[in-house]
């Protein structure tokens, strides 16, 4: 069984699929981490973020590990998970997620997981795993997530909601819901809530 939570930057995909993971039993897959490590060993090696031929020889050591308590990526044996979620990385992660070569390298390192799994990102129930039986869409006002994300970088809130709408605008193109996916506000509920709400659906 494969479980796909989508939704736009900073909408509580990660924390929401790691608790209905948890629930579950079973491992959770962030895609945007792999999005976010490209983008990383890109900047770190000076490449042109645009140019998917200067990245693709960066990522022959990249793998995800998929705990259920949070996913690690590793660059051969170097954890590269820490400095994933910087600005840095924030404001490059759309470029590299924009090149067909790079998300077909994301797509390859997802599909090859075994199942069961919650898979979280943008095109998981739309690209990746059509076939999903259970497909949700997270949303909330830029608002709240810039509130939410503010206790997790250094920015304040209105710079952190002017990066996160500019990063949605960017990303529109892979980021439209599943027609078959549940669409769930999580702006009114709590973070145990949103995941109460996918796990009563999925029961
Ligand atoms: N109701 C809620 N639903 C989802 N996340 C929430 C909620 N309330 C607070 N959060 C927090 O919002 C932050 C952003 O969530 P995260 O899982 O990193 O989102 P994403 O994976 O979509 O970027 C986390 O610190 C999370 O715990
Ligand atoms: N399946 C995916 C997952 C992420 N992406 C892109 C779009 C996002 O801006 C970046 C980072 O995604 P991630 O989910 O880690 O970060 P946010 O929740 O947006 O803060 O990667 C994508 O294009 N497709």
């Amino acid at each position: 069984m494969i479980v796909t939570i989508d939704g736009v930057a900073a909408s509580g995909k990660s924390s929401v699929s790691s608790g209905v993971a948890q629930a579950l039993g079973v491992p959770y897959v962030s895609s945007g981490l792999l999005y976010r490590a490209v983008t990383l060993l890109g900047l770190n090696a000076g490449a042109e973020l645009a140019d998917a031929s200067a990245l693709l020889p960066l990522l022959p050591g990249v793998r995800l590990e998929p705990l259920a308590s949070g996913n690690r990526v590793w660059n051969a044996d170097h954890d590269l998970t820490a400095d994933l979620h910087s600005t840095r990385v924030d404001g490059g992660v759309s470029t590299v997620a924009a090149l067909p070569e790079i998300r077909e390298w994301v797509d390859a390192q997802l599909r090859a997981l075994p199942a069961p799994l919650v898979a979280e990102g943008r095109d998981m129930g739309t690209n990746v795993f059509p076939h999903a039986p259970h497909k949700f869409y997270l949303t909330a006002s830029p608002r709240v997530r810039a509130e939410r994300r503010a206790k997790e970088r250094p920015e304040d809130i209105p710079a952190i909601e002017a990066a996160l709408t500019e990063r949605d605008r960017q990303d529109t193109t892979q980021s439209a819901p599943a027609p078959d996916a549940r669409v769930i506000d999580t702006g009114p509920l709590t973070l145990q809530g949103v995941i109460d709400t996918i796990l009563a659906d999925l029961r």
